[in-house]
């Protein structure tokens, strides 16, 4: 009776509330940051963004109008310099932390390195305890340059690009046309698997069941459960129960039974995960964890890379052909050339990863407590703060012209050196410092070898058939072609 007698203060405390909140919310230090009014007040707009695809050129349009340093909502702010990437990437392990977004990747809910959050992290919500960074040290001769360059491994990669030259001219022959979307990722696949697993890799662009398996990987649409999920984890079952999870049999089956290869090669990943495994008490899911997250990190984003890079390189545009031609000079010319000291085409790929980086979005990360300061503003400890490699690499005065997809901004010849080397300090396809990407020296190697492999022998254009949107569509972190199929003509010289 009490209880329903005081009912009518409840609209008065609502509006002191929500004055309150409003005071508090003007007082915050991220109130002096620069943005739209209602990013003070509420994460909304974000969020709706993110639901609809539409994040990234979000942020990216803020930054455009209100300079580099952008409040995206009460406690997330976007910055765009190289002073900021290296204050929040590269400070040394010094608390930046990555941000409970990566929970989303955990596999067989294990954390792994790309999922695991803080050093020394241990998993409340799933079953087992993390990996720890050391991990990633103790992983990291796998893939570093003097490991991917042995000739077991790069014969490896050679073979699966001559694979993929091989679906791709067949169906050329047989319908006119090759949709490249579908082979670059199976060659993707085969070349992950091969450093993986070795003997247990996949060939995908000979083997109907490691198609099938590339299919089951590569053509999914999580992203809106996936957002859902990420803001509301106390909801995960209803969320799962209107859209279940997308089951992976064949992946699951293949990674599971690969990892349990008895002596792979020595130069694969497996066989350093086994040996650690003998050596500690590691958990039994996690070396399938973890190779399931290297797989899921090396498919879709060499895949990617390649079809957009390529599919510019076959635009019917004076431009697109004179970069095509200066290639095919450079890898005709020079065929006993190692392919890592051919300056055209390292320039080439990393145009292609400036111009249509696989992973364009932010990459989140906490505030450590004490706070700190960014570019001149105080950031509270636990603020989101990030940058995202679209806009820091559309700078204007970093990249002049930054819409044009121009290699030579990268050789020393183009421009003076500084410019070149202030360039690669902006280069940020495969984030910086501690968590950056470990597999950079496999993708290269595997994107030299294939765009070698072809266009030392092939031209290459946009089929008349091609029907479907190439625009960037914006994933849970990755983006890629928007129809999922990128029909090219290749045409023999
Ligand atoms: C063109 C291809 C690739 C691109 C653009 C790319 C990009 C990235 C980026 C941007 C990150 C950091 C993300 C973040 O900080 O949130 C990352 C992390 C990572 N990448 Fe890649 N990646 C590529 C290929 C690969 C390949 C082939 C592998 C391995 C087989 C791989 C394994 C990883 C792993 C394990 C991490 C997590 C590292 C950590 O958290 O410490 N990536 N990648």
């Amino acid at each position: 009776m009490l209880i329903i007698g005081a009912l009518w203060l409840l609209p008065y405390l609502l509006i002191i509330a929500g004055l309150i909140n409003t005071a508090l919310k003007i007082r915050s230090p991220l109130a002096k940051v620069p943005g739209p009014w209602y990013t003070n007040f509420t994460s909304l707009v974000l969020k709706y963004k993110e639901f609809t695809h539409g994040r990234r050129l979000y942020i990216h349009d803020l930054h455009q109008r209100y300079g580099p340093v952008v409040r995206l909502s009460p406690d997330e702010v976007s910055f765009a310099t190289v002073d900021a990437i290296k204050e929040i990437y590269m400070s040394g392990g010094s608390g930046y932390d990555k941000t409970p977004f990566y929970s989303l990747f955990t596999q067989f809910n294990t954390r792994t390195l790309f999922s695991t959050l803080i050093r020394g992290d241990v998993c409340t919500t799933t079953t087992v305890i993390a990996l720890e960074i050391y991990m990633k040290r103790y992983l990291a001769d796998r893939y570093a340059n003097s490991n991917v360059m042995k000739p077991d491994i790069l014969s490896g990669i050679s073979e699966h690009a001559k694979d993929f030259l091989n679906q791709c001219t067949k169906a050329c022959i047989t319908q006119g046309y090759a949709d490249i979307y579908v082979y670059l990722h199976c060659f993707a696949l085969d070349g992950v698997t091969h450093q993986l697993f070795h003997p247990r890799g996949t060939h995908a662009n000979r083997d109907e069941k490691d198609y099938r398996l590339m299919k089951e990987l590569s053509y999914h649409d999580s992203l809106k459960s996936n957002v859902a999920l990420y803001y509301m984890p106390w909801a995960s079952d209803i969320i799962h129960y209107f859209n279940p999870p997308k089951p992976a049999p064949l992946s699951n089956e293949y990674v599971l039974g690969a990892s349990a290869t008895p002596n792979p090669s020595p130069f694969s990943l497996l066989s350093k995960l086994q040996a650690q495994a003998k050596a500690t008490n590691m958990p039994s899911y996690a070396v399938p964890a973890e190779c399931k997250d290297h797989l899921a990190a090396g498919v879709d984003t060499t895949g990617d890379g390649l079809c957009f890079l390529m599919h510019h390189l076959s635009l019917p545009n004076p431009e697109s052909q004179r970069v095509q031609s200066l290639l095919r000079k450079e890898l005709i010319e020079n065929p006993a050339t190692p392919f890592d000291q051919l300056p055209y085409l390292d320039a080439v790929i990393k145009e292609g990863l400036r111009c249509f980086p696989p992973i364009p979005m932010s990459f989140p990360r906490h505030v450590p407590q004490e706070g700190s300061v960014i570019e001149g503003f105080f950031m509270p400890g636990g603020t989101i703060v990030s940058c995202q490699p679209y806009t820091i690499h559309k700078d204007p005065n970093v990249f002049p012209e930054p819409l044009q997809f121009r290699p030579e901004r990268w050789l020393n010849d183009d421009d003076d050196a500084q410019a070149v080397a202030e360039r690669n300090r902006w280069f940020f396809a495969f984030g910086v410092g501690g968590r950056g990407c470990l597999g950079r020296h496999l993708a290269i190697a595997e994107m030299k070898i294939l765009l070698r492999e072809v266009y030392s022998k092939y031209r290459t254009t946009v089929s008349s058939r091609m029907d479907s949107d190439m625009e960037m569509e914006d994933q849970i972190i990755a983006s890629r072609p928007k129809g999922q199929c990128c029909k090219i003509v290749f045409e023999k010289i």
